[in-house]
């Protein structure tokens, strides 16, 4: 599979849960190569956009590409294609407790390739070493600290190769020091990997430091994608009060609350 200047190409993208609309007519364009961040207040609807990159669920409406592939019209195979050069670390995917660090980091090898168990050994402690945990295979999961279990599964995301990178809060629960240890580690895997790397990320910081472009969602529509300068001097309230971490002004309202929940319960 030759990788095409775009790698993802959303374009009018409409998600409904029940009667809830969640994304609005979202487009949304990754170029090979680059780190490209979502960011966004809780519930803004950014899981909800990486749910649909990776094919999880279809759309209700508009298209996403990936390398090209319309991942709502893909066959089996033309989907495990794709598959195949997505890694994805995500918050809640830790690393199995009763398996080694080695073992963690082996699996997808073990799982989607019929390498011989050498191979499989050698492949997966070169990955630990890209993350700085060369020597560390043998450890368990709970012999490490937030920041190693952090790497650990990115050596895991990253062990097949893949050209795209899907990244959930790389930061959440850890120390700046740590947190800034990570962010590093991304900006390598894009230079010396060559990964398209796409990052949630409620951390500003974090997000102004790896981003190459940044794409600001609020209330399931994209704000604004522009470069991190763009970002921080958008002539956009709503930005500005995520940037500067302003809470929005909420009426709410107990009537149509009430009847959304009933209308949720009813399916
Ligand atoms: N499976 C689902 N069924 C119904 N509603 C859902 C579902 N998943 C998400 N939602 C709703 O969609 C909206 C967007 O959720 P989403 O998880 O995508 O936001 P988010 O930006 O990732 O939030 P957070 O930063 O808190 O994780 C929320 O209002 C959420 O309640």
């Amino acid at each position: 599979m030759n990788t095409p200047e775009v790698v993802i190409d959303v374009t009018g993208l409409d998600v409904w849960y029940g009667r809830r609309r969640i994304l609005h007519d979202v487009d949304f364009r990754v170029e090979t190569g680059e780190i490209r961040v979502i960011m966004g207040g809780s519930g803004s609807g950014k899981s909800t956009l990486l749910r649909h990159l990776l094919g999880l669920h279809r759309p209700t409406r508009g298209c996403v590409k990936v390398f090209g592939i319309d991942i709502a019209r893909a066959s089996r195979s033309q989907l495990q294609e794709v598959r195949k050069e997505l890694g994805v670390s995500f918050q809640g995917g830790a690393l199995l407790t009763s398996l080694t660090v080695g073992e963690n980091v082996a699996l997808p090898l073990r799982e989607h390739t019929r390498l011989d168990e050498n191979t499989i050994r050698i492949m997966s402690r070169l990955k630990l070493e890209v993350v700085n945990l060369g020597g560390f295979q043998d450890l368990m999961p709970s012999q490490l600290s937030g920041g190693m279990i952090k790497r650990a599964a990115l050596a895991r995301a990253i062990v097949m190769d893949p050209r795209l990178l899907f990244f959930d809060e790389p930061s959440a629960g850890l120390d700046p020091v740590v947190s800034a240890e990570l962010d590093e580690l991304i900006l390598r895997l894009r230079d010396a990997l060559r990964m398209t790397i796409v990052v949630v990320t409620h951390e500003l910081e974090s997000a102004f430091k790896i981003a190459d472009s940044i794409t600001v969602l609020d209330g399931g529509c994209v704000l604004m994608t522009g470069t991190v300068d763009e970002v921080r001097n958008a002539d956009n309230a709503r930005i500005q009060d995520l940037l500067n971490r302003r809470p929005r002004e909420v009426t709410v309202d107990v009537d149509a609350y009430l009847r959304r929940l009933t209308e949720e319960d009813a399916g």
